[in-house]
């Protein structure tokens, strides 16, 4: 049987952001690729993540933008939203999706394999009890939305419930503390829910800089999601036709429609094989790989979520996976990603652009040396909202050295989303203060406070 097993040069296991990127640029140097998917192509990000959320967002800004239009002397606005027609919508436009991924697929001649694999030895997988041979294989199997093991814990809903629900729930409990937790209960507030945030420390967004924590408290504070902190479920039961969510200390958050977990990913490890593989995993079940994405079997790679890649995000999946097959196959011996200064941004409302090192990793790595610079303004968009609904954005740029090398970015506010991208151009490129000093700002925008920070 193994003999007659179809061959490749590569076979990426999952059909996600990396997976296909690898393929695609491998099979454009020349290798014989083949991505094997289980589920719908495009993997999370498609299907379960950036771009349904991002739909969801833009929904919930229109929302906002329209609730504010009478500050510009409309009036009559009051619109009802049918949260099936989006969702309906949301999911035809997904499903072009995959058949674009499919079509693209098609067209570098990757063959696209439907169903799990799992690793049979280390050249071999098995998928449905056909075998496929590979000289080189990468894992790109991502992960999926971890539950606290709490008793109840199924009774809640997780991401990708999220996506699933046909009606919004009026009133939320959103778990978490990361990126999901809070563009979730950002998305549900503005489209109408009663949110609650529920923490289990002082507050969310920890991982951020210490100006941006604070800037998203003080935006919910003025109105958003109600924090709950200092909360740790216990228990989650169903009670008097809604749900109960119990903490540790004895308090309880009764009366929700719906509880949604957003307390961290799983890596899809378990039933891949990799023991017949030879490949190790980590406790949490990620892949371990160097700088150049090989896990302990040579021959083996891994990279994006099932990895312990510190930017479990979209575009870091596709960089490593183009990188390693223009190392691998395009003859550049040097290609790899470098995982500093890697820009990311938060889809809350308003939302967070951040990269590069927070004023705290700053000063433990460079001391004294660190120069802070930090303004507070209420954007143009909000020039004739009432004092009590003005949304004030903050900025901070972290600098180190004599000349003031800019080493992070930080933002929150209207436009920072897209503002960020070329900033991180410029972090990268080793840009200075004096850099950004020197160019002339655009006027009358967000970004130019960037340039023009004292
Ligand atoms: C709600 C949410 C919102 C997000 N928003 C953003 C965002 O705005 N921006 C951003 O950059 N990132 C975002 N992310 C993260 C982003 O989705 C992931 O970082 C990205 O999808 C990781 O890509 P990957 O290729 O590593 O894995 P995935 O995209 O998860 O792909 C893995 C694929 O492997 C398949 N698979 C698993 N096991 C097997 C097997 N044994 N055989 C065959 N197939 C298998 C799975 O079905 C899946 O399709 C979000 C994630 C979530 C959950
Ligand atoms: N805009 C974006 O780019 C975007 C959006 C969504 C997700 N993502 C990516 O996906 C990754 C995963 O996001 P995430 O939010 O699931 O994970 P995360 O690891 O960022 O956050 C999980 C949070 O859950 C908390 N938590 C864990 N167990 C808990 C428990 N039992 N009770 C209460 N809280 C608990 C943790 O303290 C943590 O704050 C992110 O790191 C990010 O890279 C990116």
């Amino acid at each position: 049987m193994a003999d007659e097993a179809q061959t490749f040069d590569l076979i990426c296991i999952g059909g996600g952001s990396g997976g296909i990127a690898t393929a695609r640029r491998a099979a454009a140097h020349g290798a014989r690729c083949a991505v094997i998917e289980s589920d719908r192509l495009g993997g999370t990000c498609v299907n379960v993540g950036c771009v349904p959320k991002k739909i969801m967002w833009q929904a919930a800004h229109a929302a906002d933008v329209m609730e504010r239009a009478a500050d510009y002397g409309f009036s009559g606005v009051a619109p009802r939203h049918d949260w099936q027609a989006l969702v309906s919508a949301r999911a035809a436009y997904i499903e072009r999706l995959n058949g674009i991924y499919a079509r693209n697929l098609d067209k570098a001649e990757v063959e696209n394999i439907t169903g799990h694999a799992r690793f049979v030895d280390p050249h071999t997988v098995e998928v449905d009890g056909t075998r496929y041979k590979a000289e080189r294989f990468v894992i790109a199997t991502g992960g999926v939305p971890g539950r606290p093991a709490i008793p109840g814990g199924d009774l809640g809903i997780d991401s990708d419930g999220f996506f699933d629900l046909r009606d919004r729930p009026e009133r939320v409990a959103v778990v978490g503390a990361g990126y999901i937790a809070v563009e979730l209960a950002g998305v549900l507030h503005e489209l109408g829910s009663e949110v609650q945030l529920v923490v289990r420390r002082e507050q969310p967004l920890r991982e951020f800089d210490a100006a941006i924590q604070q800037a998203y408290l003080d935006s919910i504070e003025q109105g958003g999601p109600t924090l709950i902190n200092h909360f740790t479920p216990a228990g989650l039961e169903a009670a008097w036709g809604g749900y109960a969510l119990h903490a540790e200390d004895g308090r309880s958050l009764e009366g929700l429609d719906q509880v949604v977990w957003a307390v961290g990913r799983v890596p899809n490890t378990d039933t891949l094989g990799l023991d017949a593989a030879g490949v190790s995993t980590t406790e949490r079940g990620t892949v371990p790989v160097d700088d150049w994405q090989v896990t302990n079997q040579p021959h083996i790679f891994a990279l994006g979520d099932v990895t312990d890649n510190p930017y479990p995000l979209t575009p870091v999946a596709i960089a490593a996976g183009r990188r390693l097959a223009d190392r691998v196959w395009g003859g550049q011996p040097e290609r790899r990603l470098d995982y500093r200064d890697v820009p990311t941004v938060v889809f809350t409302h308003p939302p967070i652009g951040t990269v590069g090192l927070t004023e705290a990793q700053a000063r433990a790595e460079y001391g004294d040396e660190v120069r802070i610079y930090q303004t507070g303004f209420v954007p143009m968009d909000f020039a004739l909202a009432p004092a009590e609904a003005k949304q004030r954005s903050t900025m901070k740029l972290v600098c180190v050295g004599e000349d003031e090398r800019v080493v992070g970015i930080h933002l929150f506010g209207v436009g920072s989303d897209e503002m960020l991208q070329g900033f991180a151009v410029a972090v990268r490129m080793g840009a200075t203060k004096r850099d950004l000093d020197d160019t002339v700002a655009i006027h009358p925008t967000s970004a130019e406070e960037v340039v023009t920070m004292t």
